[in-house]
């Protein structure tokens, strides 16, 4: 396996830019997820790194050696788009064992046999290997298609979201198989998803890319604990991290309209700035009854906004002045809670994230 780099990747097509200074490192054996959403540049990322995308500027390195000239086929990389292109007029066992025949790798037969049913066993369709690919639900074809990458012995595998037609069910125990195959085999993996929670069940590292420009680099826990804007901290969780304009007082925050006072931890501005805080529905309780607050907690008096049910949870939004926080309760714990009822929320300053205003505003919270 082999480590791979982008450094200050630009491309446009027309007047469209869809990388605008890319760049980062991949580990030897790390598996490093690019998330955005569509039209981000991750296809376009992942096929510079392939060399099926030729850079306007910057560079491709494998194993710190600079590779912008190197062909396609002789980086040692296996790429699997979205799009699988299988061979119609083979079978499974042919489709998967077509890598392998290709004069780059020269396998006798009876390895190449071996390899086949290993990795179509790893992804549940080893039943099928007799069966011509036209005859097969899209889901089974997309194992098809990650077989034929997976097959190949390579540097490293870069997979555009490969398992985006799979049904729910098969997708989780996918994601499972994907990350027991790299962790075990040690392979170097850039995995292209728009799914937040694929990338963080599957990456050793994260990097989320909008507009050609990756905002943030880091471990699940970095992109999620210390989001560095408020589009990162939207990009993970559901419901999504609520933001609040307003701006920062000696003793925290307020509201646009005064309502909302909240304590905040360190931030890096000073009181009289505009600011927005950030806070997850999870960091939130809702206040049942008279339970006191308790150590490190602060209320905060509203009205439930709207309920709505999530099979056994429910995201209640409460009004708070012009503000509105989600915060997910058990569906049982509210089902007495009706809209306009007076309510209180429980927020615990340490969860609370600060940024600058506006849609990337950068995190000032320390
Ligand atoms: N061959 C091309 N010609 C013209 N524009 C292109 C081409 N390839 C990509 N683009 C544009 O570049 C931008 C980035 O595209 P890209 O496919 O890399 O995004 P993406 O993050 O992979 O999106 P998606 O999740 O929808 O696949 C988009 O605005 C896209 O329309």
């Amino acid at each position: 396996m082999a480590a791979v780099e982008v450094r200050g990747l630009r491309k446009s097509y027309g007047k469209t830019t869809a990388l605008d200074d890319v760049s980062f490192e991949v580990a030897d054996g790390e598996f490093f997820c690019l998330l955005g959403p569509s039209g981000a540049g991750k296809t376009t990322t992942l096929k510079t790194l392939a060399g099926l995308v030729e850079p306007d500027a910057g560079e491709v390195l494998i194993d710190q050696t600079p590779s912008n000239d190197v062909e396609p086929t002789h980086r040692g990389l296996a790429m699997c788009f979205e799009s699988y292109a299988l061979y119609p007029q083979l079978d499974v066992y042919g489709n998967l064992a077509s890598p392998l025949r290709s004069p780059l790798f020269r396998l006798p037969a009876s390895e190449v046999d071996a390899k086949v049913r290993a990795v179509a066993g790893m992804l549940g369709i080893d039943g099928l290997l007799e069966r011509p690919v036209t005859r097969l639900s899209n889901g089974q074809r997309q194992r098809v298609a990650l077989g034929r990458v997976l097959v190949r012995p390579a540097r490293a595998y870069l997979l555009d979201e490969p398992l985006a037609h799979l049904d729910a069910k098969i997708r989780a125990s996918m994601r499972a198989e994907l990350k027991t195959i790299s962790r075990d085999a040690g392979t170097t993996t850039v995995y292209v998803t728009h799914d937040y929670v694929e990338a963080l069940s599957l990456a050793d590292r994260i990097g989320v890319i909008r507009d050609g420009r990756i905002l943030q680099s880091g471990t699940p826990e970095e992109v999620w604990a210390r989001p560095v804007d408020a589009f990162v901290a939207q990009a993970f969780g559901k419901p999504r991290m609520t933001l609040i304009e307003g701006g920062l007082t000696e003793d925290g925050f307020v509201s646009g309209d005064g309502v909302l006072r909240v304590p905040v931890p360190a931030v890096s501005a000073a009181p009289g700035d505009a600011v927005q805080i950030g806070v997850r529905p999870r960091d939130l309780r809702l206040r049942l009854g008279a339970e006191e607050p308790g150590a490190g907690w602060t209320a905060v008096d509203g009205r439930v906004y709207v309920l709505e049910h999530l099979g056994r949870a429910t995201e209640v939004t409460v009004a708070v002045g012009d503000a509105r926080l989600s915060v997910v309760a058990p569906r049982a714990a509210v089902a007495g809670l009706a809209a306009d009822d007076r309510v209180s929320l429980l927020i615990r300053p340490s969860t609370v994230h600060v940024f600058a205003t506006g849609d990337e505003g950068k995190r000032v919270s320390t």
